[in-house]
């Protein structure tokens, strides 16, 4: 893993990285963000600092929200790390959509595991996001005997949009074994299987055979789960939101779960005026960082 660069924001830094993926067989760019605790003298020798893990849409890099979502003032409120990951494999050798869209190939992976050529040799983004990104981290910044952040165990994960989908979708398979201990999103695409981005991306990457997409697909895996605790799923859409009756439908989550042990922990808060944009993102940021501050148990 090399450091790329790294910038001074708010009281931590932004470390901007790449490294090569075994899963997706290229260069991968991930930014990481280290709270002011992190760098603090008297942060306690025998404790972790959490991550929050946030996966993004259509078309971004790890830059956008970065720069745009504001999540770091909330880092260093609780005292979490932020982990950006890239939303596709890139690069020449890298099959992209045939048509050149921006919904389907590179910047659009939709955190599967392809298994459709020319696809499936590169975009292995579930393993990539879920187990290898963790471990490389892990080793990076705690390699040198100083374990001092938290990449594998205490762990969040939030997404916007298709990164909303694929934070859902990660909760919901590693559940069993709490692979993440919270889960919110913004905007997030619900049900690929039934709206036309997800059965885009799910037919080029997964093939015809829908009962391949159920793997994946939150509104048929949370029925196949259940549900323990006092977990909930937060989710925040804006009813301006140019995809919300297309590509969103946010309303098939909850009927999904209705007469399963979900229903009731699925809270979908639609409001008022909000769009697809950073700017809606930013807005609620401040609610997901509490919700996922008390989950990691730092409030
Ligand atoms: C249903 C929408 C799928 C999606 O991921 O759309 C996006 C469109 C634009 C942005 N963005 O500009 O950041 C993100 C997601």
């Amino acid at each position: 893993m090399k450091v790329v660069k790294e910038l001074s924001a708010c009281g931590g830094k932004l470390i901007k990285l790449s490294h090569d993926s075994i899963s997706t067989k290229t260069r991968m760019n991930v930014n990481v963000y280290l709270p002011k605790q992190y760098y603090a003298q008297d942060f306690p020798r025998d404790r972790r600092i959490p991550t929050v893990v946030y996966l993004s849409g259509l078309t971004c890099t790890p830059d956008n929200a970065s720069e745009k979502a504001f999540w770091q003032f909330q880092a260093d409120k609780y005292g979490f790390a932020m982990v950006f990951p890239d939303t596709s494999p890139r690069g020449d050798k890298v099959a992209n959509d045939p048509e050149g869209s921006w919904d389907f190939g590179q910047g659009a992976g939709f955190y599967v595991n392809a298994t459709q050529d020319p696809y499936a040799p590169h975009y292995q983004m579930y393993d990539y996001v879920h187990k290898e990104l963790p471990q490389t981290l892990d080793a990076h910044f705690n390699g040198n005997g100083v374990a001092k952040l938290d990449f594998q165990d205490d762990v969040a994960i939030t997404g916007h949009s298709m990164g909303g989908f694929g934070a859902i979708c990660g909760y919901l398979k590693g559940y069993a074994e709490r692979k993440y201990k919270s889960c919110s999103a913004f905007a997030p695409i619900v049900n690929p299987s039934n709206v036309p981005w997800g059965q885009k991306a799910f037919g080029g990457y997964l093939g015809d055979e829908r009962t391949q997409w159920q793997a994946y697909d939150p509104c048929a895996l949370i029925k196949n789960v259940k549900h323990v605790n006092d977990d909930k799923i937060l989710i925040h859409v804006g009813d301006a939101d140019p995809f919300l009756e297309e590509h969103l439908k946010p309303e098939l989550l909850l009927e999904a779960v209705k007469a399963t042990s979900w229903e009731d922990h699925v809270q979908v808060k639609k409001v008022h005026g909000f769009d697809h944009s950073y700017y809606f993102v930013s807005t609620f940021v401040p609610e997901h960082a509490e919700f996922h501050a008390k989950n990691l148990g730092l409030i």
